[in-house]
């Protein structure tokens, strides 16, 4: 593990690191925010699943989460959204392949190979952290678009491995909108049955913890009819009880600028699980 960037940050460091993936199989870059508490122990650490076309610079770079997670002592990870590197399959729209891992396991050719973003989030990457940095192993997850899945996703996967989840305008419902459609067809194949593993509006009637959702959505959002859809994960949740805050925020559009204008407000959401 080799460390490429190194920048005092709100009273802490935001480093960025590489690495050899054994389950991507290849080189990874992730980003890490160690706020000043972690100098006398070790931190809880929120994830930050980032959307399409990103890599682990967009959030750290757009979102200005540092100095909120400086002020509740969180470590933020943010790792980058694909398998990179020369023999890694590719596809030459932005919403499939590198930059479009959306945090699963990939099943066919040519992406079954590298495309196990969901493995790496939820073991491998976390084992690295806990090992190398004065963390704790309290968890949480937060993630934009495709992130915002992910988030999602891999809380209801994992019941007890996070102690919050959240997410900014996620696609709640990959298998019912284009961008999860083309996703889920080249990355698990045409038998939708084997996408409702990786759909949280279908997970959410068996969810065996109903841990609280909180999802941010801005109404200016040029996603949001096709894409989006967070009424989908309204229904759902209203169907079987689960805990869902659904902020609809008018004028807010898809981009960064939203999720730095309530980034706080979700910061103080997961201290206040991550600290309980
Ligand atoms: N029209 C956009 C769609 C991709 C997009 O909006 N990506 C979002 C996540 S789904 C993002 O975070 N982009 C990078 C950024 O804003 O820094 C493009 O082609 O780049």
């Amino acid at each position: 593990m080799e460390r490429i960037e190194h920048r005092a940050c709100a009273g802490g460091w935001q480093d960025v690191y590489r690495h050899q993936s054994v389950t991507l199989g290849c080189a990874m870059n992730f980003a890490i925010y160690l706020p000043p508490q972690a100098e006398h122990g070790p931190v809880p650490v929120l994830y930050w699943l980032s959307g399409l076309t990103c890599t682990e610079q967009n959030f750290i770079t757009k979102a200005g989460a540092q100095r909120y997670a400086a002020e509740h002592g969180i470590a933020i990870v943010a790792p980058d959204t694909s398998p990179r590197g020369d023999d890694v399959a590719d596809d030459a729209a932005y919403d499939l392949g590198k930059g479009a891992g959306f945090y699963l396991n990939a099943t066919q050719a040519p992406w079954a190979n590298h495309y196990r973003m969901y493995d790496y989030v939820v073991t491998e990457l976390p084992a690295l952290i806990e090992a190398r940095f004065p963390v704790s192993q309290a968890r949480a997850l937060s993630g934009h678009s495709m992130g915002g899945h992910g988030a999602l996703v891999l809380a209801l996967r994992n019941p007890g491995r996070y102690r919050s989840v959240s997410a900014f305008s996620p696609i709640v419902a990959p298998s019912q909108v284009p961008w999860g459609e083309k996703a889920f067809n080249a990355y698990l194949g045409p038998d939708q049955a084997d996408w409702q593993a990786w759909d949280a509006t279908a997970l959410i009637a068996h969810a065996t913890e109903r841990l609280p959702l909180l999802v941010e959505q801005g109404l200016g959002d040029e996603f949001l009819e096709k894409q989006l859809r967070p009424t989908l994960l309204q229904t759902a949740c209203d169907a079987v009880g689960h805990p869902l805050q659904l902020n609809l925020r008018p004028d807010y559009d898809h981009s960064y600028y939203f999720i730095a204008s309530f980034i706080g407000e979700h910061v103080d959401w997961h201290a206040r699980a991550l600290h309980a």
